[in-house]
C-alpha cells in the first residue's frame, strides 16, 4: 500500500470529490460513519462520549461522528474550538446539524474561556481536534487542552491521527503538545509517521478504516513510500531448476566474526545455507574455526590467521559477499574491509562493525563504491551520518538521501524496516515483532540477503525479500516459543516455513 504525504492526500480527497463524484459533506459523512462504527464496535452505549471537536475537517468528522452516535443512543458532549472564529466549510455545515438536531446532550461552542469538562475513567475521550491539517506543534491553549487530555484516566481515540502529531515530520519537543490515543482510526491510508518509532507512544492501537477514497489516484499517483505486499513477494520467487545443482544455486561469502564474537559468524552462516544458496564460505579468524564447523559443517570455513578479519580476499569465485557480523573494529579490519570493497565485484552487503568502522573513518562513506546494500540499525546510521540525529523522519529523510547520493541500498532497521533505494523510494517491511528485538537477529538477516544475491535476485528483490522473509520467520518463531523467549537462532529455525509460505 502506497504512503501518501498530507499534501497528496489532500489532493486525493479533492481527486476522490471531483471523480467520484461526491460532495465533500457527502465523503465526511462517510467518514464519520466509519468512525461511528469503528467506536460502537469497542465502546457500548453506557460509555459517555467526550468529543474535542477542532475548526478544519478534523472537527468536522468529529461533530459529524458526535451526531450519528447520539442517534445511536450515546450520550454526549461536544465541544467545538473556534477560537478564531473561522470554521471550515463543512464544520460549519456540520455544526449547525448537530445543533439543529440537538440530539446531543451538551454542545459547546468555545470562542474564548474554556471550562474543561470532568473526564473519568468511564468517560471515552474522542479527539477530533486537529488532523492531517496541523502545520505546526499545538501552543497555548491547545497545548493545555492536549496536557488535560493526557493527564486524565480517560481513554482516548483520536481521529485520523493523534492531535499535534504531524503526518511526516515530528522534531522532538521539550514538552510536546501531542494526544496519547489509545485507539487511532486512521482514515484510508496510514500516514508516514505512523511507521516511526518515535511517534508510536502518541498512536496506540492503530486502525485504518475503508473511506473508498479513489483507488485509481492511489494505483497511479506516483509515491515516494510503499508497503511490501505480500503478492509482490510471491512474484519475486525463482523457481528451483530440476537440475540444479550446488554450483548452479550461488555461492556466498560471508566475512564475520571476531575472537569472542564467533556467533555472529555462526548465526549468519546458518541463516545463509537455509536461505538458499547452494554453498557457503565464511571467513573467519582462526580461533573461531572449530566452533563454526561443529555449528555449521555445511559451511566452508577460510580462516584469516589473526584472531581479526586482517586481510582482503579474492572474491572472483562468489557471487554475493556479506561483510561486518562480529568483526570488531581493529584499525587493520577497517583497512583490509577498505581495500576488500575495492577489490570485489559481486554485490556486497554491509552490517554490523562494518558500518561503524564506515562510520569511524568518515570520508570513506563517500568513497564507497557504488551498488553497496547496507542494513544499519538506527545507531549505525547515525555513526555511518557521523551526527546523532534526533528524529525517525530526520533519519529516514538522510538515510534516503545517503542512498541516492552513494547509489546504494539502505536498509534502515526497525519494527518497520525501511529499504532506502538509489532512486530516492522508500518501501517499508511489514513483518516482524518485537521478540526479534534480541541480540544476533540482524546477523540472520545479513546471512539472509547475502543468500538471496548468490541465489541471482537483484540487489533491490534480495532487499524486500530479505527483510520480508526474515520478518516472516520471526514471525512463526514468535508463534511457536512466544516473544520473551525468541532468540536469533529461532528466526533460522523458522525459515523452512517462511519460504513454504511464499511458495504457497
Ligand atoms: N472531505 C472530507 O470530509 C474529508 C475529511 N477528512 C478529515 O479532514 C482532516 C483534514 O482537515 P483539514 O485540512 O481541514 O485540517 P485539520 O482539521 O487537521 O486542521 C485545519 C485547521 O487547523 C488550523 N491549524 C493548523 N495548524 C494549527 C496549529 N498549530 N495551531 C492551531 N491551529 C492550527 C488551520 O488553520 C485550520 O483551521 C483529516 O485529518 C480528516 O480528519 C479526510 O481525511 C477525508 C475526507
Ligand atoms: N520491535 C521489532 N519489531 C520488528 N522487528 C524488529 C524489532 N526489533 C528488532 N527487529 C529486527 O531485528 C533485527 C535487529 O537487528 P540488529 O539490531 O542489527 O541486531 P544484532 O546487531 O543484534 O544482530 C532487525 O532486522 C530489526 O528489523
Ligand atoms: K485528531
Amino acid at each position: 500500500m502506497k504512503i501518501l504525504t498530507g499534501a497528496q492526500i489532500r489532493e486525493l480527497d479533492k481527486y476522490t470529490i471531483e471523480h467520484e463524484p461526491i460532495a465533500s459533506i457527502d465523503l465526511m459523512e462517510r467518514s464519520a460513519r466509519a468512525i461511528c462504527n469503528a467506536i460502537c464496535e469497542q465502546w457500548t452505549q453506557s460509555t459517555p462520549i467526550v468529543v474535542f471537536a477542532g475548526p478544519g475537517n478534523n472537527g468536522g468528522d468529529a461533530l459529524a461522528m458526535s451526531r450519528m452516535l447520539a442517534e445511536k443512543g450515546y450520550v454526549v458532549d461536544v465541544f467545538l474550538f473556534n477560537i478564531h472564529n473561522h470554521l471550515s466549510e463543512e464544520c460549519a455545515k456540520n455544526r449547525d446539524r448537530i445543533i439543529g438536531e440537538g440530539l446531543v446532550r451538551k454542545f459547546t461552542e468555545i470562542t474564548a474561556n474554556f471550562e474543561p469538562p470532568q473526564l473519568t475513567e468511564k468517560t471515552l475521550v474522542v479527539d477530533g481536534l486537529f488532523g492531517s491539517g496541523l502545520k505546526e506543534p499545538l501552543t497555548g491553549g491547545f497545548a493545555s487542552l492536549v496536557k488535560y487530555i493526557n493527564q486524565s484516566p480517560s481513554q482516548v481515540v483520536s481521529i485520523d491521527i493523534p492531535s499535534g502529531l504531524m503526518t511526516e515530520s515530528n522534531r522532538p519537543q521539550e514538552e510536546p503538545a501531542v494526544v496519547k490515543a489509545n485507539v487511532t482510526l486512521t482514515l484510508h491510508i496510514k500516514k508516514l509517521a505512523m511507521f516511526f518509532a518515535d511517534c508510536q507512544q502518541y498512536l496506540g492501537e492503530v486502525r485504518t478504516l475503508d473511506i473508498r477514497l479513489s483507488k485509481y489516484f492511489i494505483d497511479t499517483f506516483p509515491s515516494l513510500y510503499d508497503t511490501i505486499e505480500t503478492s509482490y513477494i510471491k512474484s519475486l520467487m525463482l523457481k528451483r531448476d530440476d537440475f540444479a545443482h550446488k554450483g548452479s544455486m550461488g555461492n556466498a561469502l560471508l566475512i564475520a566474526g571476531s575472537r569472542g564474537m564467533a556467533g555472529a559468524a555462526i548465526l549468519a552462516s546458518k541463516a545463509c545455507m537455509r536461505s538458499g544458496a547452494g554453498k557457503v564460505t565464511a571467513l573467519t579468524p582462526h580461533c573461531n574455526l572449530n566452533i563454526m564447523q561443529m555449528a555449521v559443517p555445511e559451511a566452508i570455513c577460510l580462516v584469516d590467521r589473526e584472531n581479526y578479519y586482517s586481510e582482503a580476499i579474492d572474491t572472483d569465485c562468489y557471487q554475493a559477499v556479506g561483510i561486518g557480523p562480529g568483526l570488531g573494529k581493529e584499525e587493520s579490519t577497517a583497512l583490509a574491509l577498505m581495500s576488500q570493497l575495492q577489490q570485489t565485484n559481486c554485490p556486497i552487503v554491509l552490517d554490523a562493525d562494518a558500518l561503524n568502522m564506515l562510520g569511524a573513518h568518515g570520508s570513506w562513506v563517500q568513497q564507497l563504491p557504488n551498488n553497496m546494500i547496507m542494513t544499519p540499525h538506527p545507531r549505525e546510521f547515525d555513526r555511518l551520518a557521523g551526527r546523532r540525529i534526533t528524529s525517525d523522519y530526520d533519519r529516514l529523510t538522510f538515510a534516503r538521501d545517503m542512498a541516492r547520493d552513494l547509489c546504494a541500498y539502505i536498509i534502515l532497521k526497525g519494527h518497520y524496516s525501511a529499504l532506502c533505494l538509489p532512486d530516492g523510494g522508500v518501501v517499508f517491511n511489514t513483518t516482524g515483532n518485537s521478540g526479534m528485538a534480541t541480540a544476533g537477529s540482524g546477523d540472520v538477516l545479513t546471512g539472509i540477503i547475502t543468500a538471496l544475491l548468490a541465489r541471482g535476485y537483484s540487489r533491490k528483490n534480495a532487499c524486500l525479500m530479505g527483510m520480508y522473509l526474515h520478518g516472516m520467520a520471526g514471525d512463526i518463531a514468535a508463534k511457536r516459543v512466544g516473544k520473551e523467549s525468541l532468540i536469533a537462532s529461532d528466526i533460522i529455525d523458522s525459515l523452512p516455513e517462511a519460504f513454504k509460505n511464499l511458495e504457497k
